[in-house]
């Protein structure tokens, strides 16, 4: 029995974008293009810190890249051949101007800004200690902990300092730091988060995702690698392992759905994988049907997988708005509701009279899949069956995804067959964890140190995510294969 209705929520599934260049007379406008082909990743707010070799300049604002640095007299005063820059949704900390990155503050080696896409999971611990060591906080995001750290450790040089700052956090963190002698990159010891390097008419550039070199016009050098700092500066790039080498637990979730599809992530097109998994998924599930149609966009790539594979027509059968903003970033579920209806409508001329498979990427509150598959239906269909190209959304990420509390989470509720029921389809499926793996190379998980993190899928954790302890139902279903990430 439902204690709660489980499409209502208010929560909503996000992460961050982070760019970093150096020594590129044009820094803060490619750190914009940057920051716009990384919008995906974040659309709360967006924020520049660039270093003219003087002078630290910075621009932060809540909304769209577009809202922030649209004009271009906000770019000219951005100085400098250095900057960094983030796109922002939400994990720690409120939607508040001053929780905007990249964060800045000046330190006894001068000034320092940092921009991070992760999540730390021992934030609440790290931030009583600071405050009682008299650390005064000017935002509520576990971000602000790594500045204090870097602020009273007792190291001299900047990377030393940050090295130390950084052995004392936990969870998911890639960064782009930026000081008066440059800029550096840093990936946690588990590489949970991507952070690729590139090289733009000799400056190097960091990126989330490969997709904000592409709009710049810069190659792609290679991926930052787990535990690795890379410090760009006047005298060149030099890359730094202070940390044990660990199983690397790459968040399998942007295979899925969270990268852009033109982003190579760990050396493999997402696109690609994305249609592996479509077709893996038709392997394992396949029915009876006269056409294949995505729910767009995320869903597009594996539903032309699935579709070459089944040997069924792939048809645009639901015509997507862009003009509407995601479905999470909508604040309240009164206003979720109506973006989904405003965001997709059906192509009646390719779904009446047909039996139609549904193919999209991931059930959260299930929100999506309810509106559509009535949608579909209202369009006449015949039959509706439902393919969902990731294992059933199970448990939260505490790593930088903002799910839900598991208690919303459609699959934490109910088993395929109750989810089948609630969101009214003929069948549903999703892929297996196995065949999850399959398509992005390997053999099979190994349960014993499985290959990625899956945490949302399996509960498994790559490190205890201490902050929220108390929110795990099932202590025994952590696992302390990784031990903290130091
Ligand atoms: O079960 P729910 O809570 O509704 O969430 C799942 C839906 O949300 C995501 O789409 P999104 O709105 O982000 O659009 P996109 O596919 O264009 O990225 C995802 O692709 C699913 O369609
Ligand atoms: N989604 C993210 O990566 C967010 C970064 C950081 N935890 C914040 O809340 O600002």
């Amino acid at each position: 029995m439902l204690t709660t209705n489980p499409f209502d929520d208010d929560h909503l599934r996000e992460e961050c974008g982070v760019f970093g260049i150096y020594g590129h007379p044009e820094a803060a406008a490619l750190t914009a293009l940057g920051l716009h082909a990384l919008q995906h990743r974040g659309q709360e707010a967006a924020g520049i810190v660039a270093h003219d070799g003087d002078v630290f300049h910075n621009h932060r604002d809540l909304g769209h890249v577009e809202d922030c640095f649209g004009s271009e007299s906000i770019i000219r005063k951005l100085k400098g051949a250095a900057a960094v820059g983030h796109v922002r949704y939400s994990t720690t900390g409120e939607t508040l101007l001053r929780n905007v990155q990249p964060l800045f503050a000046e330190m006894e080696f001068g000034g320092l800004a940092l921009a991070h896409n992760g999540n730390l999971t021992n934030t609440n611990v790290l931030r009583r200690s600071l405050v009682k060591r008299g650390c005064l906080f000017q935002s509520t995001t576990d971000t602000e902990v790594i500045i204090h750290l870097i602020a009273i450790s007792l190291y001299t040089s900047v990377e030393d300092r940050l090295i130390d700052a950084l052995r004392q956090i936990e969870g998911a963190y890639s960064l782009t730091c930026l000081t008066k002698d440059g800029v550096m990159g840093v990936r946690d010891p588990l590489g949970i988060r991507p952070l690729v390097l590139g090289k733009l008419d000799g400056a190097w550039c960091l990126a989330s995702e490969t997709c904000a070199f592409d709009i710049i016009g810069a190659e792609f050098v290679r991926d930052v690698e787990p535990g690795e700092i890379v410090v760009i500066s006047a005298t060149g790039l030099r890359s730094l392992k202070p940390f044990a080498i660990k199983q690397r637990r790459f968040c399998i979730f942007e295979y899925i759905y969270f990268a852009r599809p033109d982003s190579i992530m760990e050396g493999t097109s997402v696109y690609d994988v994305r249609k592996r998994i479509g077709a893996q998924l038709a392997r394992e599930s396949a029915v009876d049907a006269d056409v294949i149609i995505p729910v767009p966009d995320s869903g597009v790539p594996a539903a032309i997988g699935y579709a070459a594979q089944a040997g069924i027509p792939f048809e645009l059968g639901i015509i997507r708005n862009h003009y509407v903003g995601r479905t999470f970033i909508q604040p309240t579920d009164r206003t979720r509701h109506v973006g989904v209806k405003m965001k997709h409508n059906p192509n009646r001329h390719a779904i009446e009279g047909k039996r139609v498979v549904l193919v999209d990427d991931s059930i959260v509150r299930g929100t999506t899949s309810r509106k559509i598959v009535e949608m579909v239906r209202q369009a006449g269909a015949s039959e509706v069956h439902m393919r969902i190209s990731s294992p059933p959304t199970n448990h939260c990420c505490y790593f930088g995804i903002d799910t839900p509390e598991r208690e919303k989470l459609l699959a934490a509720r109910y088993d395929v067959d109750g989810m089948a029921k609630l969101i009214g389809v003929d069948s549903l499926a999703f892929i297996s964890l196995d065949g999850l793996y399959k398509a992005v190379g390997e053999e099979a998980r190994n349960p014993a140190a499985p290959q990625y993190c899956d945490a949302c899928f399996t509960g498994d954790y790559p490190i205890m995510p201490t902050d929220y302890a108390d929110q795990l139902s099932d202590p025994k279903q952590l696992s302390l294969l990784g031990e903290a990430g130091k």
